[in-house]
């Protein structure tokens, strides 16, 4: 069994100050959301995160250096940390209903999944991830930014998660979130299992998300998922908006059945007598 990385033990003592309501980017301290967010961004920022701005950018902080440090963001992505990251990832809220559980597959460094958690505190949030270089970095940033009671960490591939082991019970969640893990088809595989009955797979995309669509429609509907929808997220807010493509999991397909023995052409099994069944 992989080993699972958890991160619910409760409020860290290292938690920054402005988790308790220090001066946020109105108020009349400089907050960190002033001296990273480009300007152009700022308004945008304010109408994802909300009172969560700084959150936010303590979050941008911790890629720039330890994820940078640490290989798990590349350095050309620093200046565009807001607008590729952060921002794109936030908008996908909207889509998302309040107080659901959601997991997010293939977090890698948090995104989508951290930066719902920090826009949405409404949410509870289990980050799946395989590689301990990134789970390590995510236990260590939720606890940092004092998410600890929302968001947890588990270390293993989203198909272990859906399986359960003899020590822990199958994930299963509301929604399931994914970005840069897998094309449609593998991605529903993958994820659909997380999804409870009528949940939904969230995947955000870029633009080729239609051309996705056609291709894998098929295979989606043999995992058991609806018709594919796509869906523009933060229109008005940013340019261009995030797309993402929603899939509901509406029939709850079991595990490949093993091919049986093989048939004679009257329907008998071969070495078989009487009974076919
Ligand atoms: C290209 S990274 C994307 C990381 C992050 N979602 C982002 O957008 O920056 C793909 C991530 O998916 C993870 N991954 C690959 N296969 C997976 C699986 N079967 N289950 C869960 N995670 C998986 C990898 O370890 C990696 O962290």
């Amino acid at each position: 069994m992989r080993s699972v990385g958890r991160s619910d033990a409760g409020p860290s003592r290292s938690r920054p100050s402005h988790v308790d309501g220090a001066a946020g980017p109105s108020g009349d301290h400089p907050s960190p959301a002033d001296a990273t967010l480009p300007p152009d961004l700022a308004d945008a920022a304010r109408a994802l995160f909300g009172d969560r701005l700084d959150l936010a950018a303590a979050y941008a902080e911790l890629l720039a250096t330890d994820g940078v440090v640490r290989g798990l963001i590349g350095p050309r992505e620093t200046p565009r940390l807001w607008d590729r990251h952060l921002l794109n990832c936030a908008a996908m809220a909207e889509r998302i209903p309040e107080g659901a559980s959601l997991i997010d597959v293939g977090s890698g460094a948090g995104l989508p999944g951290l930066v719902l958690a920090i826009a949405r505190p409404d949410l509870t949030v289990t980050l799946v991830e395989p590689l301990a270089r990134r789970t390590t970095f995510l236990i260590e940033a939720v606890e940092r930014l004092g998410l600890t009671r929302s968001v947890r960490v588990f270390r293993g591939r989203a198909e272990e998660a859906a399986a359960g082991s003899r020590d822990r019970e199958p994930l299963t969640a509301d929604i399931v979130t994914a970005r840069a893990v897998a094309p449609l088809d593998r991605l529903a595989a993958w994820c659909l299992p997380l999804a409870v009955a009528g949940g939904r797979l969230v995947a955000l995309k870029g633009a080729s998300a239609a051309e996705e669509i056609a291709e894998h429609a098929a295979a989606v509907a043999r995992l058991g998922g609806g018709e594919p929808e796509l869906h523009r997220c933060g229109v008005d807010v940013i340019d261009p908006p995030a797309t993402v493509i929603e899939v509901v999991r509406e029939r709850v397909i079991g595990p490949a059945r093993k091919k049986g023995p093989k048939r004679s052409r009257g329907g008998r099994r071969r070495g078989t007598q009487g009974r076919d069944r």
